[in-house]
């Protein structure tokens, strides 16, 4: 694999909403994702930081390997288990009063996001996302193994990923968000604060969060294709229905014996 070089969004100046889908879809269909740096303008990004820290304060973080994979408990294998999936993660709507600047990052992303459907050019139409998830990696070693978001057409199609890590140092820290957007390439991106990652969600982009070691933070978002979305809820409908036939053939059969 040899190094992409990463192109850097211009110095930004004010640029209209439009613009920046217009800039993002143009990167993410020639490469796969596309970086927007100091993509927050009206907010500060240290507020946001601080709202994250105070919903951590909370004691809502979970282990994401718990939900993902199993853990062995296994003390000597736990390193591998941290780098593997060390993530702790929270989901929130995004629009809670009690976390104002979380509010208005995800407003920002949601009106840009909402762009996107003018320069589709109709291959996808973006409707709606899922909540927000805000992670945090605890260092030592935290990492996330190689993986793809959306490898079942779930319906999500454009993964969203705020950092908020100031003067995050790779050398010194790691936790290099690294993507494969083809099998010669790789890309590294580094997690720093108010840089806003997009890129498309399905098995285009593989890709691995490197062991961090230090407190690593960040906000991530999926928005759907409306139909493919539409078909995955449908699919899941019909297996449901199946299920309870399955259950009530079963029911009839325990009262046919009953009797
Ligand atoms: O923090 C980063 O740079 C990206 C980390 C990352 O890929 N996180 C992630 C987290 C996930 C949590 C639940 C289900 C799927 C998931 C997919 N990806
Ligand atoms: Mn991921």
């Amino acid at each position: 694999a040899r190094p992409l070089k990463l192109i850097r969004f211009p110095k930004p100046q004010k640029y209209s909403l439009g613009y920046l889908a217009e800039f993002a879809i143009r990167n993410m269909t020639q490469r796969g994702f596309s970086i927007i740096d100091n993509f927050c303008k009206k907010c500060d990004p240290r507020k946001i930081l601080e709202d994250v820290k105070r919903l951590q304060d909370t004691g809502v973080f979970k282990d994401g390997r718990l939900s993902g994979g199993r853990t062995s408990g296994d003390a000597s294998k736990q390193k591998t288990e941290l780098a593997l999936r060390g993530d702790k993660i929270t989901w929130l709507h995004g629009n809670e009063d009690e976390y104002p600047h979380i509010k208005l990052l995800v407003d920002s992303i949601d009106s840009l996001v909402a762009k996107f459907n003018l320069f589709s050019q109709g291959q996808f139409v973006i409707g709606g996302r899922t909540k927000i998830m805000a992670t945090c990696y605890p260092g030592g070693g935290s990492g996330y193994i190689r993986h793809v978001d959306n490898p079942n057409e779930d319906g999500r199609h454009v993964t969203c990923l705020f950092y908020l890590n100031e003067n995050w140092d790779v050398k010194k820290s790691g936790g290099l968000l690294r993507i494969f957007p083809n099998e010669e390439d790789y890309v590294d991106v580094e997690p720093i604060m108010n840089r806003l990652l997009l890129f498309w969600s399905d098995m285009r982009n593989p890709h691995e969060v490197q062991p961090a070691f230090s407190t690593r933070y960040a906000i991530t978002t999926w928005y759907y294709d409306k139909s493919e979305r539409e078909k995955a809820k449908m699919d899941k409908l019909r297996e449901e229905i199946s299920t309870l036939k399955d259950d009530m053939v079963a029911l009839e059969v325990e009262k046919r014996q009953a009797e």
